[in-house]
């Protein structure tokens, strides 16, 4: 099931902040989106998700129009994990990840063994069943960030659609949702994330695409938009490139372009 963006322009306020931006994104792919602060990142990934609508172009979803999809098939298909996402409200930690499962109930309906099921895997891939019993206000940031991770993967989404993820994890939990998102994508998940940090996504990433300004300027495998002049093009940086002990090319950034 492929999600595609053709042609795609977004306003906020009275600013264009996407324009015309068309990419193919693949199942069983991780694809990063880099980009300087404000190059319109999140809000390529929210109008992904179904929650901006452009003012041109559109996002298919296997060759539907996302806006023609119901609200509740969207939910099961796409999951979204919102940028400094928080929780206003205390409630237990099962509970938020229980709330996962909601575009897969009838009303009224209770749990099924299948909720169950995805509950206790979305826990485990998160790392997160040792607080399972705990409250979201008792959680430190990073423990929050994995819970309401596991809220998404608990609705079993085609799509994991993630904005920023790692921000608040420590580097431990940092390389370990990274494998996590890399064997979700084994698995058959489409995984498009959004991250700052050039070695993190070289590491993770199948494909990257660049924004600046809010058009594309590199969308391709990571090994080629990763690599110098793409990255000056986007970000106005220098990097060394240095292989990893896999042969990986790390883009290690070293100073700002002339
Ligand atoms: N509600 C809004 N009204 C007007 N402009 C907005 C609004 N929200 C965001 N913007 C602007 O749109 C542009 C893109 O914002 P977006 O959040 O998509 O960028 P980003 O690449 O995700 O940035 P960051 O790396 O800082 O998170 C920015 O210039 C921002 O100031």
């Amino acid at each position: 099931m492929d999600l595609s963006v053709t042609d795609l322009s977004v306003s906020l306020g009275h600013r264009r902040v996407l324009d015309s931006v068309t990419a193919e994104f693949r199942p069983a792919r991780v694809t990063a989106i880099l980009g300087a602060n404000g190059s319109g990142k999140s809000t390529l990934i929210r109008t992904m998700a179904g929650l901006l609508d452009p003012d041109r172009g559109h996002v298919r979803l296997d060759r539907r129009y996302l806006n023609r999809i119901s609200v509740r098939e969207r939910a099961q298909l796409l999951g979204y994990l919102p940028q400094d996402a928080s929780v206003h409200w205390n409630v237990g930690v099962r509970e938020v990840v229980a709330l996962g499962r909601l575009p897969h109930r009838s009303p009224f309906a209770g749990p099924s063994q299948a909720d169950a099921m995805a509950i206790g895997a979305a826990l485990a891939a998160t790392n997160t069943n040792h607080l399972a019993e705990r409250d979201m206000h008792a959680l430190s940031g990073g423990e929050r960030a994995r819970v309401l991770l596991a809220r998404v993967l608990a609705g079993e989404p085609q799509w994991l659609l993630a904005d920023e993820p790692l921000a608040s994890l420590d580097p431990v939990h940092q390389l370990g949702l990274l494998d996590q998102l890399r064997t979700l994508a084994a698995g058959g998940m489409g995984v498009v994330i959004v991250l700052h940090d050039l070695i993190q996504a070289a590491r993770a990433a199948d494909d990257v695409l660049l924004l600046k300004g809010g058009r594309v300027v590199a969308f391709g495998p990571a090994r080629e938009a990763l690599a110098h002049q793409p990255l000056r093009d986007a970000f106005g940086v220098e990097v060394m490139v240095v292989p990893d002990e896999q042969g990986r090319l790390l883009p290690v950034p070293i100073g700002l372009s002339a």
